[in-house]
């Protein structure tokens, strides 16, 4: 059994980056940039007033005189003349500023009869103006490669005038459920079966991640199925199986896909949930089993396939940060397994979050892993803990 950490490094280090390819901005939220995007024009492209009001000369607002509007200027249509001594244009926000004018008058601190505009305020130069390239210059760089597009940048991309941008393909990750007593879900179950739903969780946290889930099916516990279902992932970025990992006479995944080019890299890993987890490649394509109990496949797709994706799109975050907690409840010491705890974490104003492991911890609880938030860590041989101790706790915000 290899630690996890040694387990994921060899995963990652045995990716590579998908394909670039070039994707339209109002496609391209969730993508994560494969090049960096630099700045295609200036922004704003000329000084700018940030108010509705009057473009002046500073100089002209501070001795009791009026001034003479000569013109106006608005967004997109701006005053074609410059302003001279005592002179004033009407402006509007977003709008040029004209030739010969250094600051904004607000129109509260104005008053206006005809064309004859009264300061009821001195302005200092430069007041309410943005100046040509505040946000950024031509040539400047908007995001760096790695960096996922989402709202909080997109827009940025599109005041830079780049209306199409270089991303990573999604990886495609074909899912393959393993068992005689899976039927999907709609079907009518026998005595023995139960409704397969591994390829649905693990596929919503692939899609999260910013792959692409291949369901490519269930295959029976049968050699010649299993090898058959296998090749459907031909095509794909990665295998992931589902189930059939472990040691019984009926999980077959070694076993079979090993006589048809399955080259193991290590399997059993000292992880609970999630012993029994396998990697290697499957001709081509890296295969990640993943153990079939519903809790451990999603607990190892958070550790593992998560970053695995992550990294397959070149991506800044990769690893699930370590934060640290507060522990609510009692834990007896840990084996030599690194241990992954369904918890709930609620932050609290006193101090770190409060992060209860729940009672009840078996991988087939699916109605436990519906509820956490979060995951307690506790690594090999952790001695007993009280509550209120500190620990550490990885967050499954991204999962929600
Ligand atoms: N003698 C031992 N038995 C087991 C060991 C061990 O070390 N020695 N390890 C246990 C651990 S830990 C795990 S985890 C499981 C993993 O086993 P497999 O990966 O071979 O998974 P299966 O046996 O195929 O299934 C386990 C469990 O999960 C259910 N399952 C499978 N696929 C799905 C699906 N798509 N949707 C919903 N549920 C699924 C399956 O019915 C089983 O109940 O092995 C332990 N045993
Ligand atoms: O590792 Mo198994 O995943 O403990 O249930």
């Amino acid at each position: 059994m290899i630690p996890v950490a040694e387990a994921r490094g060899r995963i990652l280090a045995a990716l590579s980056p998908t394909p670039l390819e070039w994707v339209g901005l109002e496609r391209a939220s969730g993508r994560v940039l494969a090049e960096p995007v630099l700045a295609r024009r200036t922004q704003p492209p000329a000084d700018m007033s940030a108010m509705d009001g009057y473009a002046v000369r500073a100089a002209d607002t501070g001795n009791g005189q009026p001034l003479r509007q000569i013109g106006e200027s608005a967004a997109g249509h701006g005053f074609d003349g410059s302003i001279g001594p005592g002179e004033t244009v009407r402006i509007f926000t977003g709008a040029p500023l004209p030739e010969g004018a250094d600051a904004i008058l607000i129109q509260e601190d104005a008053e206006a009869d005809g064309d004859t505009i009264r300061p009821k305020a001195a302005v200092a130069p430069g007041t309410y103006v943005r100046p040509a390239g505040l946000d950024f210059r031509e040539g400047d760089a908007g995001m760096a490669a790695g960096q996922e597009i989402g709202p909080r940048n997109i827009g940025l991309l599109a005041a830079m005038n780049a209306p199409w941008v270089p991303v990573r393909r999604r990886p495609r990750i074909a899912l393959l459920s393993t068992g005689d007593e899976l039927v999907r879900p709609g079907e009518a179950p026998g005595p023995d079966q139960i409704i397969s739903s591994n390829a649905l969780s693990v596929g919503a946290l692939v899609a999260k991640a910013g792959g692409e889930p291949v369901d490519i099916g269930i295959a029976p516990d049968r050699p010649d199925a299993l090898a058959e279902a296998g090749r459907r992932a031909g095509g794909c970025d990665m295998l992931v199986t589902l189930g059939g990992a472990s040691v019984g006479e009926h999980d077959l995944v070694q076993e079979v896909l090993g006589g048809k080019g399955l080259d193991i890299d290590f399997w059993r890993i000292a992880m609970r949930p999630g012993k029994p987890l396998m990697f290697g490649r499957f001709g081509d394509v890296p295969l990640l089993g993943l153990p079939g109990n519903p809790v451990s496949a999603l607990v190892c797709g958070v550790i593992f396939l998560r970053p695995a994706i992550r990294a397959m799109l070149g991506a800044e975050d990769t690893v699930p940060p370590l934060r640290r907690g507060r522990l609510g409840r009692d834990l007896p010491a840990n084996d030599r397994r690194e241990d992954y705890l369904r918890s709930i974490a609620v932050s609290a104003d006193d101090g770190p979050p409060m992060v209860t492991p729940f009672e009840r911890q078996d991988s087939s609880m699916l109605s436990v892993m519906s509820r956490a938030n979060a995951l307690a860590v506790r690594p090999p041989h952790a001695p007993a803990m009280a509550a209120g101790e500190p620990i550490d706790y990885i967050t499954l915000d991204h999962l929600a």
